[in-house]
Order: structure tokens, then C-alpha cells, then sequence
């Protein structure tokens, strides 16, 4: 008669490697300890010393996100191959490994997202405060009305060299920092107006209603988007900033790096 193992077993017979998010020590060991078995480690800080490794910038709630994220670097990594079989052992109701998830690795469907955040020149913390923004933003609109939004992130000196005001700026002088509640209140306000948002590295709002200039030349965008999108798209060829973008027309998020578009996400479906 057949029990819960024969049925079970099937998430984790024949994988090509396992891969535990955030485990203990002690977990680590009894895992390494099986023959044959390829194991990586996915984590904010390698406190186990595990051979092989893929560092979460930050820490992913939601137990899909967090998988797709450790994947992506793992493949990037070259420490998988698309079509490998894994299978993904991480904690979701405790502190402890509760879950396994058997995932197919997939290179043609990465995102973008470990990208972005593992490689980028701002804290992975405003990037991820900043995409929020704009999901929350994209869901929402501003009082019930689609709008759009531009945000230019990291590298804030040299864009501001390469941007000019289209009106007065409110964060002048002002020391406040995106993912605070009372700041994305405001920045929601203003995204009806004209023009990009600038923020530091580090988060801080530098300015808002930044025209931006930035030279164009070889950036490639697809078709139908429209200035907010090429102007995005060259800012981050022209610097090391990345931007963030809510488009008024469709409705989607999309996140640009190095005049490439790296990241579309539909808020509808966050
Ligand atoms: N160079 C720029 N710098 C900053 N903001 C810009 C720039 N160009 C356009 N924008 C902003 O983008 C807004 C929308 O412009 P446009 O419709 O051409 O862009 P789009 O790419 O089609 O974006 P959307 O999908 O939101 O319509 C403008 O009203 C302006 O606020
Ligand atoms: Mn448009």
C-alpha cells in the first residue's frame, strides 16, 4: 500500500540540487551530510559557510517572490541550468524550514528582479521602497484617476547635472527619505505633475519635476512607449542611476537599468 512518502517523495525524488532558504547550521549539516546531493544555500548572510552560495539583498515576504529571486541569482550564478529540477526548502509559518516547493528552473523566464537588486548602484531597500511606490501607485491611481510616474534612482549628482527644473522643487533643503508613510503620501501627490523624481542611493528625495536631458542617442525602447520612457530608458545609460516607471497608458511598471528595460511587473497582478 502506498503512503505519504510515495507521494510526497515525489517533490523532492530526483532533483538536481536542493536549495535551502535561510537554514540553520545544524539543518545545513544534516543536509550536506547526503551523498550525491548538490545543495545551495539562499540567504541574506552566508552565516552557515555554505560552499555554494546566492546572497539575498533583502529579505522576500512572499515565499514566491523569494524563490524566483534565489533562482535567478543561482542561474545568473551559473550554479544552475534552465531545466534543472529543484527542490526549494524555506520557512513560511515559523523560523524553521517548513516548506518545499519543487520548482523547474527556467532561463528564458527570468525577470529581471535579481538583477536589479543584487546588482544596482542604490540600497536594494530603496529600490524595493521605490518599486512599491509604484506598484501601490499603479493599483490605485491618484484618486481614482490612472496616472503615470518617473523615478530616477541612485547616482543623484549626475542626474541633476544631466535634468533641469520645471517648477520649484518641495524637497529642497528638506532631509526625508522614500518608504516613509508620510513621504510616499506625498510623492503620490506629486507624481500628477510634470516631470521625474531624483533620489540618492541611499533614498533620500533629492528633487521632484526634474525635466531630464539626457543624451538619447542609442537607446532603444519599444515601440508605443513615449518620452516618460525614452527619457527613462537614457537617463540610465547616461549614469549609473536606475528608473523606475509607471506608465499612465498601460498600466504596467517597468524598471530600467543601463537604458535596457530589466523589470515589467503589472500592479494588477502583485
Ligand atoms: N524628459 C523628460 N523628463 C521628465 N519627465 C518627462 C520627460 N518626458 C516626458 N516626461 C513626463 O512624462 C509625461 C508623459 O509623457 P509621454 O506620454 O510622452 O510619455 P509616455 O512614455 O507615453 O508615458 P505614459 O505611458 O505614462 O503615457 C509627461 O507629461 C511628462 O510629465
Ligand atoms: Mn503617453
Amino acid at each position: 500500500m502506498a503512503g505519504l512518502d510515495d507521494v510526497f517523495g515525489a517533490l523532492f525524488s530526483n532533483v538536481d540540487a536542493v536549495v535551502l532558504f535561510g537554514p540553520s547550521g545544524s539543518y545545513y549539516e544534516r543536509v550536506t551530510a547526503i551523498d550525491d546531493l548538490d545543495v545551495v544555500v539562499v540567504s541574506t548572510e552566508n552565516d552557515v559557510g555554505a560552499e555554494t552560495f546566492v546572497e539575498l539583498p533583502l529579505e522576500f515576504d512572499e515565499v514566491a517572490e523569494r524563490i524566483r529571486f534565489g533562482l535567478e541569482g543561482a542561474l545568473e550564478q551559473g550554479i544552475i541550468e534552465g531545466g534543472d529540477e529543484l527542490a526549494c526548502a524555506t520557512s513560511v509559518f515559523s523560523d524553521e524550514i517548513d516548506t518545499v516547493s519543487r520548482v523547474r528552473a527556467n532561463a528564458n523566464a527570468q525577470t529581471g528582479i535579481y538583477d536589479l537588486f543584487a546588482k544596482s548602484r542604490p540600497e536594494p531597500e530603496v529600490i524595493k521602497a521605490v518599486l512599491e511606490l509604484a506598484i501601490e501607485l499603479g493599483k490605485k491611481g491618484q484618486k481614482g484617476k490612472p496616472v503615470g510616474a518617473l523615478f530616477v534612482v541612485g547616482d543623484a549628482g549626475k542626474v541633476m547635472n544631466k535634468s533641469r527644473p520645471l517648477s520649484y522643487n518641495p524637497f529642497e533643503k528638506s532631509h526625508v527619505h522614500v518608504g516613509d508613510q508620510i513621504v510616499n503620501v506625498m510623492l503620490k501627490e506629486f507624481s500628477r505633475l510634470d516631470g521625474a523624481f531624483v533620489i540618492s542611493d541611499a533614498g533620500k528625495i533629492v528633487s521632484a519635476y526634474r525635466y531630464l536631458e539626457p543624451s538619447a542617442e542609442g537607446v532603444d525602447i519599444p515601440k508605443g512607449l513615449g518620452a516618460r520612457h525614452m527619457a527613462a530608458g537614457a537617463i540610465t545609460r547616461d549614469t549609473n542611476a536606475i528608473a523606475i516607471v509607471l506608465s499612465e497608458s498601460d498600466g504596467l511598471v517597468r524598471a530600467f537599468k543601463a537604458g535596457e528595460i530589466i523589470l515589467e511587473v503589472d500592479p494588477e497582478a502583485y
